[in-house]
């Protein structure tokens, strides 16, 4: 199955199941135990994983190591792809250092930012803003993660356009504008903790109510 024939939707959540996958000791694996795990409409993924893997069989589902396989072929995850940050400050050097993305093929070769300081401590290379758009090109890179102050955001995502970069991944809480042909996705941790944060207070509610509910009977 080649990744262009699936829908942007279908792709989206393949990592979902990859990541789960991998934790899954049993020979075989339903499409009903994935739904459960992730808490996902089983349907769905009996659509989504039928779509990518051949080998599922009625009442026994998939062999785990295949569709494990099969999802990381689709994933295009036997080779690593580069990636570069854009903005070496706190949150970029994190992401910097993080060694788990290349589970996912994908490996930070490199950071650019307005202010290179000291950088002979680090695995990677820090370079300065002016060497990003030779040094994309040279290493054919086409992601890249923003980690600007949001006053440089702009300034920043035109230069990565500029580089050949058509995929970013954005930690700026501004909006930033790019031509049609390249992708941004929003990343906001602050945003996640604050639905949790509701999530908890209603779960908290819930138990209240519930348990006043069963002392009224
Ligand atoms: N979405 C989230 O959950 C989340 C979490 C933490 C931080 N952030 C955001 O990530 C960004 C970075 O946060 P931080 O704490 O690492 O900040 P920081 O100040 O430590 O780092 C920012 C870096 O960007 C560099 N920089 C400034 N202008 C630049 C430009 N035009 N081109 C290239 N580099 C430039 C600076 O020199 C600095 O090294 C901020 O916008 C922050 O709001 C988002």
């Amino acid at each position: 199955m080649r990744s262009s024939t699936l829908s942007k939707a279908t792709m989206g959540r393949l990592p979902l199941y990859l990541q789960f996958i991998r934790t899954v000791q049993t020979e075989n694996v339903s499409s009903a135990t994935v739904a459960r795990a992730l808490g996902l409409g089983e349907v769905q993924v009996r659509k989504d994983l039928a779509s990518i893997c051949p080998a599922g069989m009625p009442k026994i589902g998939y062999p785990t190591e295949r569709l494990r396989e099969d999802l990381e072929a689709v994933l295009g995850m036997k080779q690593t792809i580069p990636a570069v940050v854009v903005g070496a400050g706190k949150l970029g050097r994190a992401l910097m250092a993080y060694d788990g993305f290349r589970e996912y093929g994908l490996e930070i070769a490199a950071a650019f930012d307005t202010r290179v300081t000291d950088s002979s401590h680090e695995r990677k290379p820090i370079l300065p803003m002016e060497e990003m758009t030779g040094w994309c090109r040279e290493h054919e890179v086409h992601i890249g993660i923003l980690t600007v102050p949001a006053g440089a955001a702009q300034e920043a995502a035109d230069q990565m356009v500029n580089s050949g970069i058509t995929a970013i991944l954005s930690f700026v809480s501004v909006p930033i504008r790019v031509p049609d042909t390249v992708t941004v996705k929003h990343e906001n941790i602050a945003l996640s903790l604050a639905c949790l944060k509701i999530v908890a207070g209603m779960s908290n509610e819930t138990t209240e109510e519930d348990s006043h509910g069963s002392e009224d009977l």
